[in-house]
């Protein structure tokens, strides 16, 4: 062998050692393509977490179904206090004009106007679109609306009568669905806009006492959710809010004939008031929040029962991320704390019976 020959192999040796050089581009090729799946990848989980731009009250026009009275009326208060135009929907005329009374003692401005308009939320559709198409011919198109109009009814499952399912449906589901329908059209247009549906903690888990009344509420977050996706590409915000127990003629009528499981089970939430609970629905339905929960145990239970849907900021959704695991720890010793109450109860309704049987 000569020695050019021997210079030759040892370059072509080298060469297929040292080969991988020529694969550089294509690794670089390689590595740049996985960072741009990264980053579509990270794009798209955080696209869903950028919040939405806080709405302006401050001349809004504002419509609050149930706005004659407890939770609806402190929400129209706080609206107004920050300086919105008011409508007010409820069906006894009377209770509207005192509820405007009470609400134009908070005006911050000789412009703001309260209209109130009667009508039934829940039984007839044009109806409903009349008045909210009357509304907006005196205060300019809706800004927000508030469904906060509804009602409750407790009792055990076999106790109540079967008209009552119809009838919470038809209110607190339907009378939500109206008024949302009337309004969605000109926001979509207008390319902004805040809807609040008020459910209820009774609408993220099912209570003894609830048959008839939870499905209602639960019934609203389907609804809120899949209108949510439809309507944010239109800057249209939609807002689920979730009270305890709240300081209202509601709750101290429904407290008249509320089984003692149901009280029992419900004061572990405790009792609000009404303009407490208002300011923080109406600040989430600002902010563009979907989920809006009063309260420590409100919290936890928003977190727990979060599922798919829609989320309005990072933190909420790191929040939920962290928490989760531990919240359902500890809902599980709220279960079993529930169960030993119903037990309990069910003990003492039959030993009573059994002693008055036997007198
Ligand atoms: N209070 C509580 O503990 C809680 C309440 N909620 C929910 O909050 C909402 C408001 O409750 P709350 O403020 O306590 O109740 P209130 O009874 O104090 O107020 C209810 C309002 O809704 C109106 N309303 C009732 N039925 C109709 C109807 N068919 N058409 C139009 N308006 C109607 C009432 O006026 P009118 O009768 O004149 O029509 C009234 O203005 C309800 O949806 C309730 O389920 C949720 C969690 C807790
Ligand atoms: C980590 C998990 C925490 C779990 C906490 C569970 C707390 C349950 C309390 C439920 C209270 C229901 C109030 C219903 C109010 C209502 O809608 C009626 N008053 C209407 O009039």
């Amino acid at each position: 062998m000569s020695s050019e020959e021997g210079i030759s192999s040892a370059i072509t040796d080298w060469l297929f050692v040292n080969s991988w050089w020529l694969l550089l581009p294509f690794i670089m090729l390689l590595v740049v393509a996985a960072f741009i799946v990264a980053f579509v990848l990270l794009l798209y989980m955080i696209s869903p977490l950028i919040s939405p731009k806080p709405l302006k009250l401050n001349g809004a026009h504002v419509v609050v179904t149930g706005g004659s009275s407890g939770i609806g009326k402190c929400i129209a208060i706080e609206c107004y206090r920050q300086g919105a135009f008011i409508t007010l929907v409820a069906r006894d005329e009377e209770k509207l004009l005192r509820a405007k009374k009470d609400v134009e003692k908070y005006a911050i401005n000789d412009k703001q106007v309260v209209l109130c308009v009667s009508v039934d939320v829940s039984s007839d559709y044009t109806q409903v679109e009349n008045v909210i198409k009357q509304a907006q011919e005196k205060l300019g198109p809706v800004d927000m609306l508030v469904n906060c109009a509804g009602t409750a009814i407790s009792g055990k499952f076999e106790e109540m009568e079967v008209e009552r399912f119809k009838e919470m449906i038809e209110l607190n589901y339907l009378g939500s669905v109206y008024p949302t329908r009337a309004v969605i059209t000109t926001m979509k247009e207008r390319r902004m806009g805040r809807i609040m549906f008020v459910s209820s903690q009774a609408g993220q888990i099912g209570l003894f006492g609830y048959t008839a009344y939870s499905p209602s509420k639960f019934a609203l977050r389907g609804l809120a959710e899949a209108l949510q996706m439809e309507v944010k590409p239109y800057n249209i915000y939609v807002t689920m809010a979730f009270p305890p127990d709240t300081d209202t003629p509601l709750l101290a009528e429904e407290n008249k004939s509320k089984p003692l499981e149901t009280k029992l089970i419900s004061e572990t939430s405790g009792v609000w008031q009404p303009d407490q609970v208002a300011k923080i629905l109406v600040r989430d339905a600002v902010q563009g929040n979907f989920s809006s929960s009063v309260g420590p145990d409100g919290y936890m239970l928003s977190a727990l029962t979060c599922g798919m849907s829609p989320v309005t900021s990072i933190t909420e959704g790191l929040q939920q991320i962290v928490t989760m695991g531990l919240f359902r720890t500890i809902a599980l010793f709220y279960l079993g704390s529930f169960d030993s109450i119903v037990r309990r109860c069910m003990i003492q309704r039959e030993q009573s019976k059994a002693a008055d049987k036997r007198e």
